[in-house]
């Protein structure tokens, strides 16, 4: 192997260093150096999923003492077309089911107010559905509605046999509250498994959950279909979100990984991470673990989905990951893109507990 000391320079940072050894924020401010050794930026900047922010990142570069490769490059784990060969999985045992019993499985989403990511979501959700042939069943409501409006939808779907999985689409108006509404979903139809019950099951040993949440699962998937060990392994998860990082976290540990959680609060993010056989990144923050955060060897599941702006773009802004892949990849030996990785399994796993849904209900294997 052609080995190096060498020193990476990318675009994946979203600061810029000025030559007076402080940090200029995209929001304006600045800070010095120091605050951003861990990589965790310690103002609160506005959720990167709902904003584009600008990448002003010349200066930049991060200077790996270890012996790497130049020209290495890990192994690209493929979520589009791994989502695509699980949709035709899918599609086989709908149809045989349809064949042998009669029943098609069905999907119910309720999407309240008018977010565009969220109605982007929830229109490839449906188009996901009809490729494989489960029935969708949509509800659009205004962002005004109250909470027991939605609460009837979620009844009259929990009493309706065709609907096997119901899905209310995250984040809900801020008038409304979250728990009460997924709290309604009935544990048989709870396809995206984020009720307590659910989670608590995922938690326990020797408990086994009725559906696990989609995005882990699907993390989870990647890992086994492109035969990565995860028994025994070190495992770091960055984020300790409700619907990612923490059933990640217990999914990883349930496959026998020693799993660390690193958050916003963790001093040393970045040396823990660098400890990871694999790292599952899921903070919403672009770029932020960069390639000096990687053990050489790591495997990367990259949660993140962030829009950046970007001029070359025709809608003026690209998605990135929390993971500055320019870097990483030369690290890591395997490593999930956006977009293309994570994002297509979530979905095909929401399919996935749809009909494991419809045939618990129907008895059929
Ligand atoms: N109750 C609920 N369940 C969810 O599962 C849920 C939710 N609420 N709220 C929002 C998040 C986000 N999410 C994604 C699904 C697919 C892609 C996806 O397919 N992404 C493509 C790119 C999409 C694009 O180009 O915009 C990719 O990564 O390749 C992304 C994000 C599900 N979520």
């Amino acid at each position: 192997m052609n080995s190096a000391r060498m020193i990476f320079t990318s675009d994946c940072s979203t600061v810029s260093y000025s030559s007076s050894g402080t940090h200029l924020l995209s929001s304006g401010f600045v800070l010095p150096r120091r605050y951003y050794s861990t990589g965790f930026n310690p103002l609160p900047l506005p959720s990167l999923r709902t904003q584009s922010l600008p990448l002003r990142c010349s200066g930049s570069s991060f200077v790996s003492s270890v012996s790497v490769n130049p020209e290495a490059c890990a192994k690209v784990i493929d979520g589009k077309a791994t989502a695509k060969q699980i949709r035709e999985e899918i599609a086989i045992e709908v149809s045989r089911m349809m064949d042998a019993i009669g029943v098609v499985p069905g999907l119910a989403v309720i999407l309240v107010g008018d977010r565009k990511d969220s109605a982007t979501y929830v229109r490839n959700k449906k188009k996901a559905c009809e490729s494989v042939g489960i029935k969708s069943f949509e509800v659009n409501l205004p962002e005004n509605t109250q909470e027991e409006e939605v609460l009837k939808f979620i009844e009259g779907f929990n009493e309706d046999p065709a609907v096997h999985g119901i899905l209310v689409q995250l984040p809900l108006p801020s008038h409304m509250n979250e728990q009460s509404v997924l709290n309604a979903v009935s544990i048989e139809k709870d396809v995206d498994g984020f009720h307590p019950l659910n989670i608590g099951r995922l938690a326990m040993r020797g408990r086994e959950p009725s559906f696990v949440p989609c995005t882990p699962k699907g993390c989870i998937e990647l890992l086994h279909r492109y035969n990565i060990d995860i028994k025994g392994k070190r495992a770091v998860v960055i984020g300790r979100s409700n619907i990612v990082g923490m059933p990640a976290a217990l999914l990883l540990q349930r496959e026998d990984a020693t799993i660390t959680i690193v958050h916003s609060r963790t001093p040393n993010a970045e040396e823990i991470t660098r400890q990871a056989d694999i790292i599952i990144a899921a903070v919403g923050r672009a770029n932020m673990v960069r390639g000096s955060w990687v053990k050489p060897g790591a495997v990367i599941i990259d949660v993140g989905i962030n829009p950046v702006e970007d001029a070359k773009n025709s809608k003026g802004y690209k998605l990135v990951g929390d993971v500055c892949y320019d870097e990483a990849c030369k690290v890591a030996s395997a490593i999930t893109p956006v977009p293309g990785g994570v994002g297509p399994m979530t979905i095909a796993m929401l399919l996935s507990n749809t009909l494991t849904s419809a045939r618990r209900a129907h008895d059929f294997r």
